[in-house]
């Protein structure tokens, strides 16, 4: 008697976290990378390396997109209210977890056991002498730490970041990519920094002339083949 239905009696090899078959993407009719086959596992620290327009940004567009729910996102962009305070703005993070009432009183009156929550965060990030002041007076680099505090407050298992650390200084960003990585189980970054992408991350993917020239574990990765990324 022939088997109808075999689902039942096979488990199913585990999918990977994202996955791109031979995939071109971009934006409109314009192809920014083409014929992409990509896999990125739960739990790997990818960092996305290459010039300014190869498609860093792009691509990890693309990933955030196939588990938006699933991923705490921080874009180029900060997206910050800038009339609000920090702490309304970090708090931001978490606020579809939370009645549309409690929403409110918590913009009208900070409820404490927000603050306290939020504290310790805009404390490690070094924005607490700011919590209350509004986002627009603070400097490119604190609102970026804002920006990033809220995509912490998220609390999601997956972080996907553009350049998350483009306007910090280079003490700052070890101690940012740091707290990345230890508040998330799969992070995939663009950076500029070839060393940070070298020290922090695992896995490195390199983008040139629309596609992905380069892809490995950071430990087998040489110098010079970093370099030839820069290269025209
Ligand atoms: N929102 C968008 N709409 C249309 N085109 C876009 C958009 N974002 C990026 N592009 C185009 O896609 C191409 C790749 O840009 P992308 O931002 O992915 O590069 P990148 O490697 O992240 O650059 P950078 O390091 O400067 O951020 C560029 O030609 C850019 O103009």
């Amino acid at each position: 008697m022939p088997i109808t239905n075999t689902s039942a009696a096979i488990t199913p090899a585990s999918q990977p976290l994202f996955m791109l078959k031979s995939q071109s993407i971009g934006w409109g009719q314009k192809t920014v990378l083409e014929a992409l086959d990509l896999k990125i596992e739960e739990g790997e620290k990818v960092a996305v390396v290459g010039k300014s327009g190869a498609g860093k940004s792009t691509l990890i567009h693309t990933l955030y997109q196939q588990h938006p729910e699933k991923i705490a996102y921080c874009s180029q962009e900060y997206g910050l209210v800038p009339s609000l305070s920090v702490f309304h703005n970090i708090y931001m993070g978490q606020l579809d977890q939370h009645h549309f009432a409690y929403n409110l009183v918590n913009l009208l009156r900070p409820i404490k056991s927000q603050i306290t929550k939020i504290q310790p965060l805009a404390e490690t990030l070094g924005l607490q002498a700011h919590l209350f002041n509004p986002a627009e007076r603070l400097s490119g680099g604190q609102q970026q730490r804002v920006a990033l505090a809220r995509t912490l407050f998220q609390n999601k298992d997956i972080f996907i970041g553009d350049e998350p650390i483009s306007s910090v200084d280079e003490v700052q960003s070890e101690h940012i990519l740091a707290l990345i990585m230890s508040h998330h189980n799969t992070t995939i970054l663009t950076l500029h920094n070839a060393d940070l992408a070298l020290r922090f991350c695992s896995r490195i993917i390199g983008i040139r002339n629309g596609k992905i020239e380069l892809d490995c574990a950071t430990q087998d990765l040489s110098a010079s083949q970093l370099r030839s990324l820069y290269q025209d």
